[in-house]
Parts: structure tokens; C-alpha cells; sequence
């Protein structure tokens, strides 16, 4: 089954002049994949993966998760469907400081109102405890280190047992080790819990180890 599915999509920036950034891109990502999308800077690899992830609604061209195409629908229907489909890991975390570790990984739970206060808590503990980060849980999430907070990240990216995981440099303010980890992690959901997952990644380790690589080139893709 596909869970992603692209045609014939075309981005434009118009600022500070017209530029095509992606051009004609289509491919198709299938369940349990683990696809690495790498290309030289100025590529238009964040480009595609913010389109892909419903946060860039401005595209021409069709987008199909899970069956659902993304074009056309109004803001909110999308932050619902990105809530629950989509699990986002941003280079930098973006964690609200002023809430706990734990607070912070349950907040997409809460949001969603599918499950009970005390199960949502033991699966962020147990998220927490897989990242190798449950001794933070209490802590602000200000107070931890970047590896830490990176760690939270990811563990809040999977709350929700999103049908698609998607990161732009999710490892890029990663120690080696830390990088292991979380390559061991993507890889696992994967394979173990047939989680799609999407990541943009300059680091040529993590690309040949991926599944498949996508190969962008001047808003296209070349390879992959
Ligand atoms: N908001 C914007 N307005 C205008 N042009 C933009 C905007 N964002 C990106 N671009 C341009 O789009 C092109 C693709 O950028 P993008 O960030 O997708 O590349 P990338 O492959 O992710 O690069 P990097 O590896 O350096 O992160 C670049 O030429 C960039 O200058």
C-alpha cells in the first residue's frame, strides 16, 4: 500500500523573484519504508518535505496521504490530519520550554482527546524510556542538553503512532552516538511497526543505510 503518493508537483517562490523551486516532482513511498532524500543545498529538499508534511499549503500538483489528497483542504482539517498521521522531527526541536519533558510528549495525545490522561502518560514514559531519556521526564524541557531535547523531540514526533515520521536533519545537532540511536530507532519503526519514514539528510552515512534515497537536483528528482 502507498502511504505517499506525489504528481506532478510544481513550487514557486515569488519572492525575491519568480523561481520554480520544484519541478514536476512525483514518486510514490510505500508502508514500512525508510527513505532518505538527500541532494546538494538549494536543492529543494526542505522545500518538498514542508509540502509533503501539510505545513506548506501553497503547491500545484496533487499529494496523496493515506489515500487523502492535501490539496484544497482549509487549515484546520489539515492540523487535525497532520496531529494524527504525521509525526514531524525539525533539526531544531522546537519543545516549549516552559513545560516538562513529559508535558511536551504528551501534547499532540491530549490534543488528539483519543485516549485517557493516565495511558497517554505511560506511553510518552515509555517513548521517554526507548529515546534512553525517561530520567528527564520531570525536568523543563529548557533545562535539558540539545541531545536531550532532540531525544524529546523525536519521542513527541511518535505519540500519536503516526502513519508517516518525517524529519529535515533530524540528526544534524546529534553526537555520533546519539545519531546511532536515532537511525536505529527510524529503522525499527520501519520495519518492526511498518511507520513510513521520510528524512532529509546531508549525512551520507545515514543516506546509505536508509532503505531507499532519494536524489533531488535543482528541484528535481534525479534518482531514487
Ligand atoms: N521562503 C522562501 N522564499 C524564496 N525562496 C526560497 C524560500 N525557501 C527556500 N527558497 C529557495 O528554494 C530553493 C530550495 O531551498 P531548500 O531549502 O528547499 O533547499 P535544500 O535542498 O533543503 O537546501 P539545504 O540542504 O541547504 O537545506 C533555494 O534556492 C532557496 O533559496
Amino acid at each position: 500500500m502507498n502511504v505517499l503518493e506525489v504528481a506532478n508537483l510544481n513550487k514557486y517562490f515569488i519572492e525575491p523573484v519568480r523561481n520554480q523551486v520544484l519541478k514536476d516532482v512525483g514518486f510514490q513511498v510505500k508502508a514500512g519504508e525508510f527513505v532518505a532524500i538527500t541532494g546538494k543545498s538549494g536543492s529543494g529538499k526542505s522545500t518538498l518535505l514542508y509540502l509533503l508534511s501539510t505545513m506548506d499549503t501553497d503547491f500545484e500538483g496533487s499529494i496523496m496521504i493515506n489515500g487523502e489528497q492535501m490539496k484544497g483542504k482549509t487549515n484546520r482539517w489539515l492540523a487535525a490530519f497532520r496531529n494524527q498521521h504525521i509525526g514531524f522531527v525539525f533539526q531544531f526541536h522546537y519543545l516549549l520550554p516552559e513545560f516538562t519533558s513529559l508535558e511536551n510528549v504528551m501534547l499532540p495525545a491530549r490534543k488528539l482527546g483519543l485516549y485517557p490522561k493516565e495511558q497517554i502518560e505511560q506511553r510518552a514514559l515509555d517513548l521517554l524510556k526507548l529515546l534512553d531519556v525517561d530520567s528527564q521526564a520531570a525536568k523543563r524541557a529548557a533545562l535539558l542538553s540539545g541531545g536531550q531535547q532532540q531525544r524529546v523531540a523525536i519521542a513527541r514526533a511518535l505519540i500519536n503512532d503516526p502513519s508517516i515520521v518525517m524529519g529535515d536533519e533530524p540528526t544534524g545537532n546529534l553526537d555520533s552516538a546519539n545519531s546511532a540511536t536515532v537511525f536505529g530507532l527510524f529503522k525499527e519503526l520501519a520495519k518492526e511497526r511498518q511507520q513510513t519514514v521520510l528524512v532529509v539528510t546531508h549525512d551520507e552515512d545515514f543516506a546509505r543505510r536508509a532503505d531507499r534515497r532519494i536524489y533531488m537536483a535543482d528541484g528535481q528528482i534525479v534518482e531514487g
